[in-house]
């Protein structure tokens, strides 16, 4: 694993471990892996199946597949099923904490079904992709104890030959050079391919959206310093792309996480209830018409607040 004197993130490689190597490395520890999926019953089947084909039947270094259905419309439920996953549906996962859409809420909510000390997160929306994510994801925590939090990177092709990532290049990427320059190094901060140690993704605030990605990278950082957080090459990836005007919002979610960070600024880190009133435009036959969105900028508490600690075997209070 190498270092960038620029950025001080680690970065390495997928294939700088063999899967048989980390096979060896993972002895007693428990991996899970979960992917959130909001409509993608496309997708989703071969998601499953080939990472359970791969790493649960062939080599046993995924313990457990978990796919929380994030208020899917479609038949995502049943094919994940079907393909060989435990399925949950984000609502139904500890109903006395209440349920909020998105990709954030399902993640947080992965916490309280999943066993594994190693979470590696995985989209549901894939096109190019290949089940060598999950170990690349791995390599870094099963062999440098220092680290909590592993990104991916990858190529990204776009629609018409385009570079894909334009929250990340319009967005994220400006706002840690402004902000968080020592995270600048990160080739793709807004990947939904990372893995986290639990004890780290409990500990952390958790927006129900899609600063989800962000947010632990910045808190992660300031609580642990970036020697907690590495890098891998994950080689080439691709994925549906959002319409613009929705990336609008989920830049509304990330630019809404990134104030709440701010020194000084209590405006919504932690607070429920809160949603920005978007207002885009599109063109009507009077001119430009105005569509207003309500974006939800709710973040959850640690999730470690809800869980009974070694010495404390009774729930917590909700307050969700
Ligand atoms: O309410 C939601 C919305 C999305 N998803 C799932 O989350 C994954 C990624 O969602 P997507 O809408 O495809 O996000 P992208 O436009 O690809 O956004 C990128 O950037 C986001 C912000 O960092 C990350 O959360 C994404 O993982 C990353 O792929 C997919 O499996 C979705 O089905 C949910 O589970 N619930
Ligand atoms: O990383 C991003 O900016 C989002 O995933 C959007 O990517 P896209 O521009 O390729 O749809």
């Amino acid at each position: 694993m190498t270092s960038s004197s620029q950025s001080h993130i680690a970065t390495a490689r997928w294939d700088d471990w063999s899967l048989a190597e980390l096979v060896e490395a993972k002895g007693e520890h428990r991996v899970s892996l979960v992917v959130p999926a909001r409509n993608e019953e496309g997708t989703v089947g071969e998601v499953v199946a080939r990472t359970r084909e791969a790493l649960m039947e062939t080599v046993a270094l995924v313990d457990e597949l978990v796919v929380i259905d994030s208020d899917s419309t479609d038949t995502t439920f049943a094919v994940a099923t079907d393909a060989g996953a435990s399925v949950h549906r984000s609502r139904e996962v500890r109903p006395d904490l209440g349920s909020h859409p998105g990709k954030g809420e399902a993640m947080w909510k992965s916490l309280f079904v999943t066993t594994g000390d190693l979470i590696v997160f995985m989209d549901a929306d894939l096109l190019d992709w290949d089940t060598h994510f999950v170990p690349g994801l791995l390599g870094p925590l099963l062999t440098r104890p220092q680290v909590s939090l592993v990104k991916g990177f990858y190529e990204r092709p776009g629609a018409d030959g385009l570079q894909g990532g334009r929250v990340t290049e319009l967005v994220a990427r400006p706002w840690l050079a402004l902000r968080h320059p020592e995270l600048a190094g990160l080739v793709q901060p807004l990947a939904g391919e990372w893995a986290v140690r639990r004890s780290l993704f409990e500990s952390l605030s958790v927006p129900t959206g899609y600063a989800v990605e962000l947010a632990a990278l910045v808190d992660t950082a300031r609580l642990h310093g970036i020697e907690a957080i590495a890098q891998v090459d994950l080689g080439l990836r691709s994925h549906h792309q959002q319409p613009l005007l929705d990336l609008g919002a989920m830049a509304t979610q990330i630019l809404a996480a990134m104030l709440a960070r701010e020194p000084g600024d209590e405006s919504s880190a932690g607070s429920l209830g809160a949603e920005v009133a978007l207002r885009q435009f599109r063109p009507g036959e009077g001119g430009a018409e105005p569509l207003e969105r309500g974006v939800p900028t709710l973040e959850r508490p640690p999730a470690r607040l809800f869980t009974p600690g070694p010495a404390d075997s009774a729930p917590h209070e909700p307050t969700a």
